[in-house]
């Protein structure tokens, strides 16, 4: 068994608030730049070239890439062998994002009431997800999430009648409703099985997964690539401003479900697709 002091948690995650705030991963920035050399329209083309500069400008002065710097979803992949020791586990994390969105003055976004609002002053409770896994380490990805693309995402419960198609035209079906609201280009994060609890879930884990890999099914693989195509061809572009660029990527995850249905999750999230991770 491997102690684990939970202040450790707080300060790595005050820093990885701060980090995936201003520095946009590497995957995410190669796959603008991809898209930027493929435009062919003007407005298309100077949307794209903001965008970079706006990132560049946020990476060399550390400062946020956007205005709305999130809900903090904190992933927590704990090993087995692992005691945490010293103070309450959740505090620990609350505590992690209060500093970090203090210390690196990111706009607090939370509110302490779906309904009657008030902001809670420091962006906290973050959303937190823990899965147990073999081992002693901790591994830690803090994500925050933005809302505008976050309200232009869906769940459907499907009858397994509905078919590969039926997913296929759902994913279609939320990008164009989603048009110009999630700040495109925008990255889709698909969910398929499960319930309909582990199925958002599951989309949420396909935004932080890197935009240069695959889901490891070929079938799925193959999905990813033919759904990313078909985004594309909406026009819907840069900022909604038409072109070749809807999407800068399309993942997909996957796991068993119900013999009575096909869940299926689409969560947008837009060009600031922003995670970071660390492992102690
Ligand atoms: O909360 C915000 O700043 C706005 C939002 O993320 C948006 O996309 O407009």
């Amino acid at each position: 068994m491997r102690e684990v002091e939970v202040s450790r948690l707080t300060d790595v995650i005050e820093k990885l608030c701060i980090e995936a705030n201003e520095h946009l991963p590497e995957d995410v920035k190669c796959a603008i730049k991809t898209c930027r050399a493929c435009e062919d329209g003007e407005i298309a083309k100077g949307v794209l070239d903001n965008i970079i500069e706006n990132f560049d400008i946020a990476d060399k002065e550390n400062v946020p890439i956007c205005q709305d710097t999130g809900m903090a979803c904190v992933f927590l992949e704990i090993g087995q062998d692992v005691h945490f020791v010293g103070g309450d586990f959740t505090d620990a994390i609350n505590e992690g994002v209060r500093r970090g969105y203090d210390k690196g003055y990111l706009r607090k976004s939370v509110v302490k009431d779906p309904v009657r609002r008030g902001n809670t002053g420091d962006n906290t409770p973050a959303m937190i997800y823990t899965e147990i896994v073999p081992g002693d380490q901790v591994k830690i990805t803090v994500g925050p999430k933005g809302f505008g693309s976050e309200n232009m995402s869906m769940i459907r419960m499907f009858k397994p009648s509905a078919g590969l198609q039926g997913i296929k035209d759902f994913i279609l079906e939320v990008v164009e409703t989603a048009g110009p609201n999630p700040c495109p280009p925008m990255v889709v994060g698909v969910g398929i099985g499960g319930t309909f609890d582990k199925c958002a879930l599951l989309a949420k884990k396909a935004l932080m997964r890197p935009l240069d890999s695959h889901n490891p099914d070929p079938f799925y693989a193959d999905l990813e690539n033919e759904m990313l195509e078909k985004v594309n061809k909406l026009g819907i572009g840069p900022q909604g401003f038409g072109g070749k660029t809807t999407a800068i990527g399309l993942n997909i995850e996957t796991m068993p479900t119900h013999i009575a249905g096909m869940p299926c999750a689409v969560n947008i999230n837009c060009h600031v697709t922003r995670h970071k991770t660390e492992v102690i």
